[in-house]
């Protein structure tokens, strides 16, 4: 495995709005995630967390400064090279945003599919494989309206997931649960990412998770104030 970080983000600035309207959310953000590295990043509302998140998993364009992601730079990347990035990531947001007319394992089935050209006996048993990582193999065929919040999260784990990503991007994945559920979740992302080399992104306001993480980087006012743990 290459020792470069999967991200490396220098001098970053970005702004929103035009004319008047224009206002700047990202102020020179430095930052740098190790291969393998479990990294949780909090600040206030409004701090910037979801655009840094966004500009890092090439759901927007970087506008200036330097950011690589998995050894490219995505200043100037072209909309092809882009799509095939974001096919090595895998995404988690507060909403599990499962398609509630699809069971656990369909939902799965999509997250592998995302890369195209996957038999699809391949990407059902995947997909299964999966579900058994994070516990729902009795829930396979379960519709969303019929598993708890957690689980529903879980299956979304699994679904970032079982494309093997490089990196997981998680924007607030505990928001909407119990302090056991929030628990187990992140416990998962952990040990999966622990056990295939996957370096993970955590965005959230939830302290409970924070003895979780190698590193913790603060956000406020766009700018990151403080850096705690290992480099
Ligand atoms: N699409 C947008 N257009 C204009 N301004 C935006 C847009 N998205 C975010 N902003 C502004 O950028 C700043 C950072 O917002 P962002 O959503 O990244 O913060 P956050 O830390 O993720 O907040 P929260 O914890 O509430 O989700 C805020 O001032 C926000 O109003």
């Amino acid at each position: 495995m290459s020792d470069d970080p999967a991200v490396d983000v220098r001098g970053l600035n970005h702004w929103f709005g035009t004319g008047d309207a224009r206002k700047q959310a990202m102020f020179d953000i430095d930052l740098r995630l190790p291969r393998g590295s479990f990294t949780v990043l909090m600040g206030p509302s409004g701090s910037g967390k979801t655009t840094l998140l966004t500009l890092i998993g090439c759901l927007r364009s970087v506008q200036e400064g330097s950011a690589r992601l998995l050894n490219q730079e995505l200043h100037g990347a072209g909309a092809e090279e882009l799509s095939h990035l974001r096919q090595r990531l895998g995404f988690i947001f507060q909403a599990h945003n499962l398609h509630e007319s699809l069971t656990a394992q369909q939902n799965v089935v999509m997250g592998v599919q995302v890369s195209g050209g996957i038999p699809d006996d391949v990407a059902q048993q995947a997909a299964a494989h999966a579900l058994g990582l994070v516990g729902l193999s009795d829930r396979i065929n379960y519709l969303p309206a019929n598993l708890s919040g957690g689980q529903k999260q879980r299956v979304a784990v699994a679904r970032a997931l079982v494309g093997n990503p490089a990196l997981v991007l998680a924007d607030e994945p505990t928001a909407a649960l119990d302090k056991d559920s929030a628990a187990d979740v992140v416990d998962l992302l952990k040990r999966m990412g622990a056990a295939r080399g996957t370096t993970t992104l955590l965005v959230t306001h939830d302290n409970r998770i924070l003895d979780r993480a190698d590193r913790i980087l603060t956000l406020e006012d766009g700018r990151i104030v403080s850096v705690s743990g290992q480099c």
